[in-house]
């Protein structure tokens, strides 16, 4: 009989598994729908997140889970903002063991970096949420922070914010800097609602990857905005989506990218054969249905096993 490291080794048993979620965007509002008349159901997804930490909890097999940002939404009456992310926080600090946050617009539209940080428990240096971390010697999370340069979150007169703002102005003529009216084919992701990945952290990224070739790891980059335009909607791209692929396709580590933000969610496999999974929102779900789920790492794949609107996906590794 062969060793559970060898049948680990064979694919045959996961080396680990953990939850996921994304787009909770919960608020004590009447429900609503988004600009272009998707229904949103801003009371019912906290009771998602419930049944989701209350389903990994019963599985007794997920070593961590992975919230993909955007826990409160924009319309949550600004004094109750605090009161709503320590809400959604604690329901994730009910699943017994750790949950790694990202930061996402709606999270950023409701506090900014320096309260949201700490409640979130996101590793953070100035200011800055993209942090890794290597639950198995064999693979490597990263998450990276798609709001980097951003017009949502820093101070007024952040350097940073100042760059996104001058940034928009040159690539969004529109008034109303949300609106991709008149932008053509992947120039529809010049949107305030997104943003990017600064100079600082693409050069991060550069060293982490460096450090998990040297270390023969596999890596998955997870970030609230999505990286591959086949995997979703133009106005959902990271601005600078085509610098950090450029970057991650020097090597050969990564082999998936998970994201949210687009909530009908998605899937794509690029040009160097990385998936790129955009999970489907918890916000978007009538009452009694769920999107959450949980992935199986194996050496050679990732697999998703999702709920009701989350699509379950099998994503095997390219060499
Ligand atoms: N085609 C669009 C889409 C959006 N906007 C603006 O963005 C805001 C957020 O959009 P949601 O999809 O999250 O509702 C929305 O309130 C609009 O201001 C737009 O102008 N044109
Ligand atoms: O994060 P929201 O709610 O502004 O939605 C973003 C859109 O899904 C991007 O297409």
């Amino acid at each position: 009989m062969e060793s559970a490291s060898a049948l680990s080794k064979q694919g045959s048993h996961p080396i680990l598994s953990f939850g996921v979620i994304a787009d909770v965007q919960h608020a004590d509002i009447p429900d609503g729908r988004s600009f272009i008349g998707v229904p949103r159901y801003y009371r019912h997804s906290i009771l998602i997140l419930q049944r989701a930490v209350q389903r990994w909890n019963e599985d007794k097999k997920h070593k961590f889970v992975i919230n993909f940002g955007d826990i409160v939404d924009g319309f949550c009456p600004k004094d109750q903002s605090f009161s709503t992310v320590k809400k959604v926080v604690e329901e994730f600090e009910k699943f017994d063991g750790p949950v790694y946050h990202m930061i996402g617009n709606h999270c950023l539209y409701n506090l900014p970096r320096d309260k949201l940080l700490p409640m979130l428990k996101i590793p953070s240096k100035d200011g800055c949420a993209y942090y890794d971390f290597s639950p198995t010697p064999e693979f490597r999370f990263v998450v990276l922070d798609g709001y980097d340069i951003s017009a949502i979150g820093w101070p007024q007169d952040h350097p940073k914010r100042l760059e996104a703002v001058k940034f928009l102005q040159e690539k969004n003529p529109n008034m109303e800097k949300n609106s991709p009216e008149g932008l053509v084919g992947l120039e529809r992701r010049f949107l305030m609602f997104n943003g990017a990945v600064g100079k600082e952290q693409l050069k991060w990224l550069d060293g982490i990857l460096q450090q998990a070739t040297n270390m023969r790891q596999k890596v998955m980059i997870c970030c609230h905005l999505p990286l591959d335009p086949g995997s979703t909607s133009r106005e959902a791209l990271l601005w600078n989506y085509d610098e950090v692929m450029d970057l991650i396709h020097r090597y050969t580590c990564v082999k998936v990218c998970i994201a949210g933000h687009d909530h009908k969610g998605g899937h794509s496999i690029d040009s160097h054969g990385i998936h790129h999974r955009v999970l489907e929102a918890a916000l978007e779900c009538p009452p009694g249905n769920d999107a959450f789920g949980y992935m199986e790492l194996y050496n050679d794949k990732l697999s998703l096993i999702g709920t009701d609107r989350m699509e379950s996906t099998e994503m095997c590794f390219s060499p």
